[in-house]
This record gives structure tokens, C-alpha cells and sequence, in this order.
């Protein structure tokens, strides 16, 4: 008899590279399953979500939604004298919270027995990672998490824009902003600014915002944004940035004889798989044509010890998704579990102000799956805290209807709170039930939500 082949030893039953929405999850639920699982880090643990992305972005929100808030407080017998609004302050407790979130997701690594290392990462081999400080680590398996990165332009003075990286970051309230793209961080950062009182320019290649999204939704979007003094220049793009000799800047646009003049401009031209430099080549994965790294539905790569979730996946560029991703990753190769992510039903929201919130298909999406057996209801509505603000913006509410089925296949928000009012109305969509069951509903009364058992 001949003794059996040896086991191959390695450092680590897992190395993560990236910890991030993805990489924090798939790590401590791995440690949890017992493995040895150790994760590399170039930047700040949380990943974009949590420390330039999501929850920033958020509280921006929140903060700069005070302006509605205050103006409306008179309404409710409230005097609110000598407003003021410090940019500082807010900017310097947004990210305060993010340091809090920062130590909270190491403490999730240290309290899961996760290894860190504090430094970029890249694949030597197989089995193989080595770290920005030179040494080599072995692992069972490699998970890539590395996210995403902004796109950045590279036309005369591109140096001179920022991206979403920056936007957290700024010296001072600018009182002109322009902004490039028309896209979830673009609508997103217009409100934000518009809200702070800042000039808003939008500048799209195309007449298009938010692709993707329901039209009549996008619509009413752009109506109110435009009667908010948001302005948009469409079908154009930016040519160059000039400096001025006074530090601001001008913005001269594609075939536009007018400059924008800017205190800051802001890129939000999508975000491109992280993966430039990685050392993909040393185990034999060639990336796609957006740079990002091709899984099949196991997460798995072309090289069967390295799989991938999340952002650097370019599939859908969300944290829960990535959460979700990176959660099966680990239940499937370190739990026995064969969990498996269904990207049908995924809810998503523009944080905008109004924001949107979306499940399920289009009505653009399903005439083109069904045909003419699609069922549209919409309710068009203005919600009670608008009458009592006198403000003239309508909430529109949509949902899509399979007519044959009478399925609910999409429901589509746009108003106060709507995506709060969203999550919900996801559970419906993603368990198959029907606008009979939503009409059989009773009614949540005052609330803008009860519209979605209304519409007839
Ligand atoms: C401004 C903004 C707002 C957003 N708002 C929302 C929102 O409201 N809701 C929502 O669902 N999603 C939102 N997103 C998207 C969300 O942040 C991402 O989908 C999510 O973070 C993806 O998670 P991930 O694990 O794939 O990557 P990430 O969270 O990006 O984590 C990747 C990590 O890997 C690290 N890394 C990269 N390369 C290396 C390397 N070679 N070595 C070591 N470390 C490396 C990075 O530093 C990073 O920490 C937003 C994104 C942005 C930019
Ligand atoms: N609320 C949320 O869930 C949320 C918020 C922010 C970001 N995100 C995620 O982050 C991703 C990146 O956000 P984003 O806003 O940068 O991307 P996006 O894909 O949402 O929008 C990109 C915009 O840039 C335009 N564009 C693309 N290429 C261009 C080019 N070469 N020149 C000029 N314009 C161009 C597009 O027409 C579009 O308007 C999103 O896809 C989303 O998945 C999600």
C-alpha cells in the first residue's frame, strides 16, 4: 500500500482581498463556519458603502433635507429666527460616523477571529496573494472583493474635477456646482447641493436621467428638480476645465458657446471594476471588457481556487447585493450550504429629492416581455405634507401588472419617503401576489403609502 498524496498546507483557508460590503460578510461568515480566514485591506475597512458611499451620502441627505423641513416649520406654529447652515459641522459629523463605522466593522473582523492586514493586496498565483509590504500569503481559496472605482474623464483639466471619493471632503459649501452624468450620484449629489442653496448644473450626454428607471417616474423627477432650480444641459458634455486665476473654475461644454462658471466640479460617470493591476494574469483570469472579473453562479472564476462578489462582478453595483453575494460565497465553499442569490426582485432607490424607489420590472420592460397584456395603475397624488407646505409637487405612484395572471410585476415610487414605503411592497412583488391581493388590503390610514392599496 502506498501512502496517500500529501495535503498541500496553506497559510489560510481563505484570503479576502477587500473589506468591504462583500468582503466583510463573506469573511465572518466563513470564520463562522471555522475557517481561517484572514482579509487585506488597501483603504479603510467598510468598503465604499460605509466609508465613501451609501451611508455618507445619507446623512448628507438627511442633513441637507433640514432646508425643506425648517421652511415648512412656520406651517406648524413654529418660528425658526436667524438660520444658519455651517457645512463644517455637518461635514465634520458625517464623517465622525463613518470613523464609528469604521471601527465597528474591524471590531465584526477581530470579534470573528478575521486576520487583517492593512494593505493592498494582489494574486501571485492560485493560492497565492501578495501584500503591498512584499510577503506572500498561501490560501486554500482567494475571494476578490476589490470593488469598484469612479470613471474619471481625461479631457484638458480633468484634474481639476472630483468624484464621489472627494465630494465627502470639501473645504467649503461651493456656491456653484456642476455636475457631469445624470445617474444615481448625479441626482443624488444635485439634491443634496440644490437643497444647501448651491447653483446646480446637471450636464448629460444624453437627454436621458436615471436610464433604467420608469419613465414616468424620471419624468416627474426631472419636473420637480427643474421647478427646485436645478438646471440641466442635455445632449452635451464637458470639452475642458480652466482654472481662473481666483481658484474657480469654468466649465466650457461640447459645442456650447457659454461656459459654466463652478467652485466644484463633480464627475458621476458610473464606476468601473477595480481590478487594474491585481495580477489576474498569475492564475489565468482574463477580465472582461469592463474590466470586471467574470464569475459563473457560484462566484467562481475561469481559476477554480479564486471566486469573486460584489462590484468587481459588475453585475448589480448595490450593498446588498454584494452582502448577499458574499454571504452565499462563504455558506456554499465553507457552510455545505448550497445558498444561491436570486437577482430577480431586487429592490433599488435613488436617494434624490424627491427620491424614487423601484422594484420589478418597467412598464416600458414588461409591454416589452407581455405585450399588450400589461395592466397599468397609477395613483397621482399630492401628498398631505405638501398641501400643508404649500408645495405643488405630486407623489406618482405606479404599479405593472401582468393582466393574465393579475401578478404584480413591478412597483415603481416616486415621493416622500418612497423608498421606506418601497420595501414593503418588494416583499408583494418578490412573493407573487396579485393586485387582487393589494386591493384586498385594508388601507393605512393617513399615510402617503395606502395609495398602494387604492389604485383601481
Ligand atoms: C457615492 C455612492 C453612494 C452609494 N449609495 C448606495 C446606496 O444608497 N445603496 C446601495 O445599495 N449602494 C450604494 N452604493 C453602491 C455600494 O457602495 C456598492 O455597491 C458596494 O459598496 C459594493 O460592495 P463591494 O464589497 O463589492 O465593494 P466595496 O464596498 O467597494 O469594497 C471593496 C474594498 O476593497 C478595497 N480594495 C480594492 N482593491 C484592493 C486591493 N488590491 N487590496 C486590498 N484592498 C482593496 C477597497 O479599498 C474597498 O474597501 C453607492 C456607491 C457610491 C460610490
Ligand atoms: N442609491 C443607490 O443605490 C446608489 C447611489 C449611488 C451609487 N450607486 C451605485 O453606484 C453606481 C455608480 O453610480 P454612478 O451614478 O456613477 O453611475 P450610473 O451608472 O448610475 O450613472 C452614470 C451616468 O453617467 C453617464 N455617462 C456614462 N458614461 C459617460 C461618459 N463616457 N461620458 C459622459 N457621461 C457618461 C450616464 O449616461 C449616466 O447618466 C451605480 O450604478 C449604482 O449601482 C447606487
Amino acid at each position: 500500500m502506498t501512502d496517500p498524496a500529501p495535503q498541500p498546507t496553506y497559510d489560510y483557508d481563505l484570503f479576502v482581498i477587500g473589506a468591504g460590503s462583500g468582503g466583510v460578510r463573506a469573511s465572518r461568515i466563513a470564520a463562522g463556519y471555522g475557517a481561517r480566514v484572514a482579509v487585506a485591506e488597501e483603504y479603510r475597512v467598510g468598503g465604499t458603502c460605509v466609508i465613501r458611499g451609501c451611508v455618507p451620502k445619507k446623512l448628507l441627505v438627511y442633513g441637507s433635507h433640514f432646508a425643506e423641513e425648517l421652511q415648512d416649520a412656520a406651517n406648524y406654529g413654529w418660528s425658526v429666527e436667524n438660520l444658519k447652515f455651517d457645512w463644517a459641522t455637518l461635514r465634520d459629523a458625517v464623517l465622525r460616523d463613518v470613523d464609528r463605522l469604521n471601527a465597528a466593522y474591524t471590531n465584526t473582523l477581530d470579534n470573528n477571529k478575521v486576520e487583517h492586514f492593512l494593505e493592498r493586496a494582489t494574486i501571485a498565483g492560485p493560492h497565492t496573494v501578495k501584500l503591498a509590504s512584499g510577503r506572500e500569503i498561501t490560501a486554500k481559496v482567494i475571494l476578490v472583493a476589490t470593488g469598484g472605482w469612479p470613471v474619471m474623464p481625461t479631457f484638458e483639466g480633468a484634474e481639476h474635477a472630483i468624484s464621489s471619493n472627494e465630494v465627502f471632503h470639501l473645504e467649503a459649501l461651493p456656491k456653484r456646482v456642476v455636475i457631469s452624468g445624470a445617474g444615481y450620484i448625479a441626482m443624488e449629489f444635485a439634491g443634496i447641493f440644490n437643497a444647501l442653496g448651491c447653483q446646480v448644473t446637471v450636464v448629460n450626454r444624453s437627454e436621458t436621467i436615471l436610464r433604467g428607471y420608469d419613465a414616468s417616474l424620471r419624468d416627474r423627477l426631472l419636473q420637480i428638480t427643474m421647478a427646485r432650480g436645478i438646471q440641466y444641459r442635455f445632449n452635451c458634455g464637458i470639452e475642458r476645465i480652466e482654472k481662473q486665476a481666483d481658484g474657480t473654475l469654468l466649465t466650457h461644454l461640447k459645442g456650447q458657446s457659454d461656459p459654466l462658471p463652478a467652485d466644484v466640479v463633480l464627475v458621476a460617470t458610473g464606476r468601473r471594476p477595480k481590478t487594474d493591476g491585481l495580477g489576474l494574469e498569475n492564475a489565468g483570469i482574463v477580465p472582461g471588457s469592463h474590466g470586471e472579473i467574470v464569475v459563473n453562479d457560484l462566484a467562481q472564476t475561469a481559476c477554480p481556487s479564486i471566486y469573486a462578489v460584489g462590484d468587481v462582478t459588475n453585475r448589480i453595483q448595490l450593498t446588498p447585493v454584494a452582502i448577499r453575494e458574499g454571504h452565499a460565497f462563504a455558506d456554499r465553499v465553507f457552510g455545505g450550504k448550497d445558498t444561491r442569490v436570486a437577482y430577480d426582485c431586487v429592490p433599488s432607490a435613488v436617494f434624490s429629492q424627491p427620491p424614487i424607489a423601484s422594484v420589478g420590472l418597467t412598464e416600458a420592460q414588461a409591454r416589452e416581455k407581455l405585450g399588450n397584456a400589461v395592466k397599468i395603475f397609477t395613483s397621482d397624488f399630492r401628498p398631505m405634507k405638501n398641501i400643508f407646505g404649500h408645495r405643488p409637487e405630486r407623489g406618482l405612484y405606479k404599479l405593472v401588472v401582468d393582466a393574465q395572471s393579475d401578478k404584480v410585476l413591478g412597483v415603481h415610487l416616486i415621493g416622500p419617503e418612497a423608498p421606506e414605503v418601497l420595501q414593503g411592497a418588494a416583499i408583494a412583488v418578490k412573493a407573487g401576489l396579485t393586485k387582487a391581493d393589494f386591493d384586498a388590503t385594508v388601507a393605512l390610514h393617513p399615510s402617503m403609502a395606502e395609495e398602494l392599496v387604492l389604485m383601481r
